[in-house]
């Protein structure tokens, strides 16, 4: 199915709030051009409208940045936590009273249906949210002595200065998963976000400076990647760094971190499993798998990219989830009705052809779509490959589009084997009403995330993050907060008794 047109255009005077579309660098405090003037355009993915022009940071921007961060830190590392969470929970409320503001800006420039982008506004939200309840949590404790007048402490610190580098696919819940975390810790935060999603960041900036955000604790630098990431990642004062991107870049962001040993935590690729069982509810199973699937139109590194399918009930699911599919509506996110929204780039869009292309060569195959959307630019035909086997690149490499691939096994132990044999291990999923399959299972995926019955597991209250290529660390949760906090140890001597 179509909606309407690809032509309906953003238009800042929309938004209720046309202030909230900053087109410049937020640096100390400050909105600035940046020193050299320069700019980028930030193109809406779905009609090839310039919606704004970006500044481009310089080197001395980006120092600017670190250097009021520094200045910033003792004052907001040693703010009460109840002063931090008043603070974060105003931040939250502007985010929530602005939803639709924020989605629009986050449409227009990353080109998810509205609605989706509404719900990622609200879903990153909750980060600030619950971080301003957590900071009031982070307990130290008192450890048995070992010697008769010792005492024996541990207290959890801010680590002092981090940065984030986050992705174009969520442009506001990846800044927000990092700065709930790092703020309630009381630690700064510069965040440099893609190229082509700038404006979500900004304006979740111009919001934390309403809500009363010190100077310094949270800054936007946006420009050229590499030299950016080298100087966040070789500058002393930077304690901590969290990414989220491609396992590519993360594993050079670690490497350039280490020359000052940071505190690094990445949410890198994924080449997420779906494992449909003969013994599971169909109708679950299909609903997971659109789920999973489809989100963001197949690009997030927790998409289904490998559809594992039982013998028994291959050919059912296979037919349910063809109709399904093609029951979407592929559109414009601004037209009404809207699930599938454009891809990136064009880039995106020639990876998944090489995908498709692959699979069809090695036998798979076309079972719905396939090829561009009538609509045109990156739109992608939601598309259903059967006869897909491990090999293939669209099985060994994350897609990143609305491509589901369906691969047939017979045993238990065999889909285990063929879940596990990739490099990566963000999220998995699987399908089953049996109770001992379900813990079995469960227990033998080396992924950092399973869901079981279920294609969404994104909660901030939940921990994510990955194994093996997939990243290091975790994000949400109480142990989210890990990742800005040193944990010290005070051994106190001579208490005599
Ligand atoms: N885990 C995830 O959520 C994501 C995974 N991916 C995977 O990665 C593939 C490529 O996507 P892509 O957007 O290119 O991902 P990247 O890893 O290139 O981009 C993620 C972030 O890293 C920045 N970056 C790029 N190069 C450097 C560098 N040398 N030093 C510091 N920062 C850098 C980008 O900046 P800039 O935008 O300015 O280039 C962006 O802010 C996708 O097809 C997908 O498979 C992509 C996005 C998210
Ligand atoms: O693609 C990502 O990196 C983020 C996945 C979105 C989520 O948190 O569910």
């Amino acid at each position: 199915m179509e909606a309407d047109a690809v032509d309906s255009t953003f238009d800042r005077s929309q938004l209720r709030d046309p202030s909230l579309l900053r087109e410049d660098l937020f640096i100390g405090g400050a909105w600035t051009p940046g020193s050299a003037g320069r700019r980028t355009d930030v193109v809406d993915p779905a009609t090839g409208a310039v919606i704004a022009r970006m500044a481009d940071a310089t080197d001395a921007d980006v120092r600017r940045g670190i250097e009021a961060a520094e200045a910033a830190a003792p004052a907001w590392g040693t703010t009460t936590a109840i002063e931090r969470a008043r603070v974060m929970r105003r931040w939250y409320d502007l985010i929530v009273a602005n939803a639709d503001d924020l989605a629009a800006i986050l449409t227009a420039e990353q080109g998810k249906p509205l609605a989706e982008a509404r719900g990622e506004i609200l879903y990153g939200a909750g980060f600030v949210e619950w971080y301003a309840e957590e900071c009031k949590r982070t307990y130290g404790e008192v450890i048995p002595t070992n010697v008769a007048g010792r005492r024996l402490l541990t207290l959890r610190q801010p680590v002092g200065v981090s940065a984030a580098i986050t992705p174009w696919n969520f442009p506001s819940a990846m800044i927000l998963r990092k700065a709930g975390p790092a703020l309630a810790a009381g630690c700064p935060m510069i965040i440099k976000p893609a190229e082509e999603t700038p404006l979500s960041a900004t304006a979740l900036a111009e919001l934390g400076a309403r809500a009363g955000v010190p100077d310094g604790v949270l800054s936007v630098v946006a420009g050229p990647p590499a030299t950016i990431g080298e100087i966040l990642t070789s500058h002393p004062g930077v304690r901590a760094l969290s990414f989220t991107g491609s396992t590519e870049v993360g594993k050079l962001l670690m490497a350039q971190s280490a020359r000052t040993v940071k505190k690094v935590a990445l949410e890198l690729g994924g080449n997420a499993p779906l494992i449909v069982f003969d013994d599971a509810d169909l109708d679950a199973a299909v609903a997971g798998a659109m789920a999973s699937k489809f989100r963001n139109a197949g690009q997030t590194c927790v998409c289904a990219n490998r559809v594992i399918v039982q013998s028994g009930i291959h050919d059912a699911f296979v037919q349910r989830f063809r109709t399904a599919i093609e029951e979407l509506t592929v559109g414009n996110g601004f037209e009404d009705g809207s699930e599938q929204g454009p891809l990136i780039s064009e880039a995106a869009v020639e990876k998944v052809q090489r995908h498709i292309g692959d699979a069809v060569a090695g036998g798979a195959t076309v079972v719905s779509g396939g090829g561009r959307h009538p609509l045109g630019r990156t739109f992608f035909e939601p598309t259903l490959l059967t006869g897909v086997r491990p090999g293939m690149l669209v099985a060994r490499e994350e897609t990143f589009g609305p491509v589901a691939a369906v691969i047939e096994f017979s045993t238990e132990d065999e889909a285990i084997a063929m879940a596990n044999d990739t490099p990566f291990g963000l999220a998995s999923y699987f399908f089953t009403t049996d109770l001992g399959r379900m813990w079995r299972v469960g227990e033998a995926l080396e992924f950092g995330v399973v869901g079981v019955n279920t294609g969404l597991i994104s909660y901030e209250g939940a921990p994510f993050g990955g194994m093996k290529e997939s990243g290091v660390g975790r994000e949400g949760s109480r142990h989210g907060i890990d990742e800005f906090t040193e944990l010290k140890y005070l051994c106190v001597d001579g208490l005599g008794g």
